[in-house]
């Protein structure tokens, strides 16, 4: 074993131990705590009851996405639940001087979303956050997991967690990418092929050409569904890409600091010779612009494909669930909604992609077609840029920042039995509403879906 040779996880995570249990776990300190609405009300109550204070609220961040409405944000929510949950946590974060970025604020947006866009999210840290899809920060080489509601009371009392370091796995992509896939593509190829526990127990890096050449914004879809194939996080080595992108942005280090921190960050990849508990590798060559056909992200075919046979039980299940028959061709579903939004794909290159696709083209008659953006921020930058009349002129809707049709906890439900193409991470049974049946899709696929009312390939797979 080469010992003194670190992979960019080791690093970061010996960075951050405060303390090892001899032949046992570590404590962690944590630079950033993200919170929602949805996963911090009974660990502020547990603090309460507990009679804790907040050992650091400079270092959380809130904000409300989960359940809001995504038209008429101005208004009370109609929802008694939703509006509680939202209320609570403004009345937490007043009570214990937290800083929320909640409705109506400019900052306000999908928490992987804002983080990253704000210069909170940095190279080297650890963040934690009561949610999945935590993983997205690892785009720029940073230790990011979601936690439990345990644990944020844990972080909450202490800014650090009792952990197992998780073994280490790197994903190699090399190679150059086929026209019109995108970084949704490459996961969704990723996850097709080691499935929905192929990292369960790792924490992943990718590596390669791909990712290398890959924008923040690509990276950040990538390292978001890490948690789909079951590893505890993702990670990219942060470079020049990763830089530009945090330069200027509103809580990124400045003047001599951003020096200091630049020259630490570029120390932060894996050594040469460093060793593994698994490597896989793909070629960029094969990867397809992909899609889903069942009820969880591994199940996915390159568009030019037809359904594969079942090859187990819930795998005739999850067909039977999406009303689909094995040797059918995709082009034969009839889609009746597209939703492009979600922490996966809602950011700027995502709506950019999709209008340049859309630009002078109109919607298909059988579609509802929704574009929610991420966040505040993106919500300006589509109306600055202009996209909002492509949009618009093809008949398709934009919403107000939220998770919106990611998951039924809002009012953006798709109706029972109705196919929806969709730029978000997960198409479990019933996630995008009761019956509803999902597929996951990159955005320039998903803008093509909603132009043509089904799924095609694009013309160079013809
Ligand atoms: C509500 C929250 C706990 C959940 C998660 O942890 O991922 C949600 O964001 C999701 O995507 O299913
Ligand atoms: S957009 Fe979807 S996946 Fe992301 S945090 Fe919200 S519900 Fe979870």
């Amino acid at each position: 074993m080469n010992d003194d040779k670190k992979t960019l996880f080791d690093k970061v995570w010996d960075a951050h131990v405060v303390d090892t249990v001899p032949d046992g776990p570590q404590i962690i300190y944590i630079d950033k705590h993200l919170i929602h609405e949805v996963t911090s009300p009974q660990a502020f109550a547990e603090l309460e009851s507990r009679d804790l204070k907040i050992f650091r609220p400079e270092q959380i961040v809130a904000t409300a996405d989960h359940n809001v409405p995504t038209l008429h944000q101005e208004q009370p929510i109609r929802d008694e639940l939703s509006r509680n949950q939202v209320q609570q946590l403004t009345e937490n974060c007043e009570k214990n001087n937290i800083e929320l970025f909640g409705l109506g604020h400019q900052y306000q947006g999908i928490v992987h979303i804002i983080a990253p866009e704000l210069g909170i999210t940095q190279p080297g840290m650890s963040i934690v956050c009561g949610d999945s899809h935590t993983s997205t920060h690892g785009a720029f080489g940073a230790i990011a997991f979601g936690i439990g509601t345990s644990q944020v009371a844990q972080v909450f009392a202490s800014q650090c967690l009792l952990l197992n370091k998780p073994k280490s796995m790197r994903i190699t992509v090399n190679g150059k990418l086929n026209e019109n896939v995108q970084p949704k593509d490459v996961i969704l190829y990723i996850i097709s092929k080691i499935g929905t526990d192929g990292g369960t127990g790792y924490f992943c890096e990718y590596a390669g050409s791909v990712f290398e050449e890959m924008s923040m914004e690509g990276r950040m879809t990538v390292c978001n569904m890490s948690i789909e194939m079951g590893a505890r996080g993702g990670m990219i080595a942060p470079d020049e890409t990763t830089f530009e992108y945090v330069q200027g942005r509103k809580f990124a280090p400045k003047g001599e600091d951003w020096d200091e921190k630049v020259a630490y960050w570029n120390t932060l990849k894996t050594d040469k010779g460093a060793i593994f508990d698994k490597e896989l590798s793909f070629d960029a060559s094969e990867i397809y612009p992909m899609i889903t056909y069942g009820t969880n992200p591994g199940m996915g075919i390159s568009i030019h494909e037809v359904i594969p046979s079942p090859q187990s039980e819930s795998e005739a299940k999850a067909l039977q669930y999406m009303g689909l028959q094995a040797g059918q061709a995709l082009s034969s579903i009839k889609v009746n909604y597209v939703f492009i939004g979600s922490c996966t794909n809602a950011r700027i290159e995502d709506f950019r992609s999709a209008a340049q696709y859309i630009k002078g083209k109109s919607k298909s008659e059988a579609v509802k077609a929704l574009i929610v953006p991420g966040s505040q921020q993106v919500v300006k930058q589509i109306y600055e840029e202009g996209l909002d009349k492509i949009f618009n002129e093809a008949g398709f809707q934009i919403r107000q920042p939220g998770c919106s049709a990611c998951l039924a906890m809002n009012d953006d439900k798709i109706p029972e039995g109705e196919y929806c193409v969709s730029t978000s991470n997960r198409n479990f049974e019933g996630r995008q509403g009761q019956g509803a049946r999902t597929i996951l899709a990159s955005p320039l696929t998903a803008a093509k879906a909603a132009i043509e009312g089904r799924i095609s390939a694009f013309e160079n797979l013809n």
